[in-house]
């Protein structure tokens, strides 16, 4: 284990920053909390409550609110990077311009880059120069900040190029209430993590549909099918999609009030527009923007991704909900594993 009370800075206080700045001051680390909103850094700081992202929340003495990002950043050896996948790229940018020295940045959030097809890895990559970044390490799991902030039980994973970096962070992170396990497979854990959120939105649908659990339970599987032919062929381990950046993150944000996707894509299933749903949440919902990517990654990869496809329709083809699982439901007879087998067969001949 690391000597405790090391200061780290966490980018971003949404929900799910906030809720990660809590588990390290828990561990008695000195958590500099930054935010680009000064409000919501007095609010921190005079109050310690973030209400709007986690109401009814107290916070911990050792989180300290940062509105000056030069200030969190000086001296920390690991920077916790919290923002939407849209906001990344000019955050790693701001970093940039006041950085003192190289920093590793776990990030921990879910998303493809649309156009580009870039994982988060991939971005943070191009957007840091070799001497600002010692490692990247990706935290990703189960884990809705709500419940984290309660201390109720959760299991998240960790992943980098550079396992002693992984390790570093399991070690930052893990306690009684979050344990964190690690994984080498990067791509896998991106990629898991990242396109559960479609399914995620498409379960909300057929549950506003009013369609039960017979096409929700169809859904997550078949879902975690498409997720499992993408990633493969992306090159990741099968495996990790059995893991808790897999099947685990696909059955808490398909199943779960919390999950931001799922109540995204229920008001559509009940007839709202996604404007309007969009305006109506106040948070991020990742799915969206992830839609656009994996459908572009699959014809990039020539993968059939159906769920995929009929949700990218609904959200910007004007397609309606209904008649999109009608389209789903009338496809024509397949096996169950024979993609993934075959996409798992060409691999084998390439390597
Ligand atoms: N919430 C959760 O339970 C979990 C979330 N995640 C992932 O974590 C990531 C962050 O999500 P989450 O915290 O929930 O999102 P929220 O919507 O709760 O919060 C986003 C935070 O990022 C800030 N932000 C947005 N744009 C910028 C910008 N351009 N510059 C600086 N700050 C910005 C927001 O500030 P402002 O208030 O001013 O808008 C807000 O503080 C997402 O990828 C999500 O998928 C992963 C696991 C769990
Ligand atoms: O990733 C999450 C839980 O693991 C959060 O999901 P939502 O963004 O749908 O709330």
């Amino acid at each position: 284990m690391q000597d405790k009370k090391t200061a780290i800075a966490v980018i971003g206080a949404g929900s799910w920053g906030t809720a990660l700045a809590m588990v390290l001051a828990d561990n008695s680390h000195e958590v500099r909390l930054w935010s680009h909103n000064e409000d919501q850094v007095k609010e921190i700081n005079e109050f310690h409550s973030n209400k709007k992202y986690l109401p009814g929340i107290v916070l911990p003495e050792l989180i300290v609110g940062y509105a000056s990002l030069s200030d969190a950043l000086m001296g920390v050896e690991t920077a916790i990077l919290a923002v939407p996948t849209k906001a990344i790229r000019e955050v790693l940018g701001k970093m940039r311009a006041v950085q003192a020295g190289p920093v590793i940045i776990a990030h921990v959030s879910k998303g493809i880059e649309p156009d580009t097809l870039l994982r988060i890895t991939e971005m943070i990559k191009e957007e840091m120069p070799k001497e600002l970044l010692k490692d990247i390490v990706v935290l990703s799991g189960p884990s809705h900040a709500e419940e984290v902030s309660l201390r109720h039980p959760t299991t998240v994973t960790v992943t980098s190029e550079n396992m002693e970096a992984a390790e570093k962070v399991q070690d930052l992170f893990i306690n009684h209430n979050f344990r964190v396990y690690t994984n080498s497979d990067v791509i896998g854990v991106e990629i898991g993590g990242a396109l559960k959120n479609i399914i995620a939105l498409a379960a909300g649908i057929t549950d506003g549909l009013g369609y039960g659990d017979n096409a929700k339970a169809a859904l997550m599987t078949r879902g975690l099918a498409e997720i499992a032919r993408l990633g493969t062929k992306m090159g990741a381990n099968p495996l990790t999609f059995s893991g808790l950046t897999g099947i685990g993150d696909l059955i808490v944000t398909c199943t779960s009030v919390h999950s931001r996707n799922w109540r995204a894509g229920n008001m559509l299933g009940k007839g709202k527009t996604l404007d309007e749903v969009l305006d109506n949440m106040g948070m991020v919902v990742e799915g969206v923007r992830t839609t656009k990517a994996a459908y572009q990654l699959a014809a990039k990869y020539n993968v059939k991704m159906p769920i995929t496809f009929a949700l990218y329709d609904v959200l910007f083809n004007g397609k309606n909900a209904k008649d999109a699982v009608d389209v789903l439901m009338a496809r024509g007879k397949t096996h169950e594993m024979e993609d993934l087998v075959n996409v798992l067969e060409e691999r084998n001949m390439e390597e």
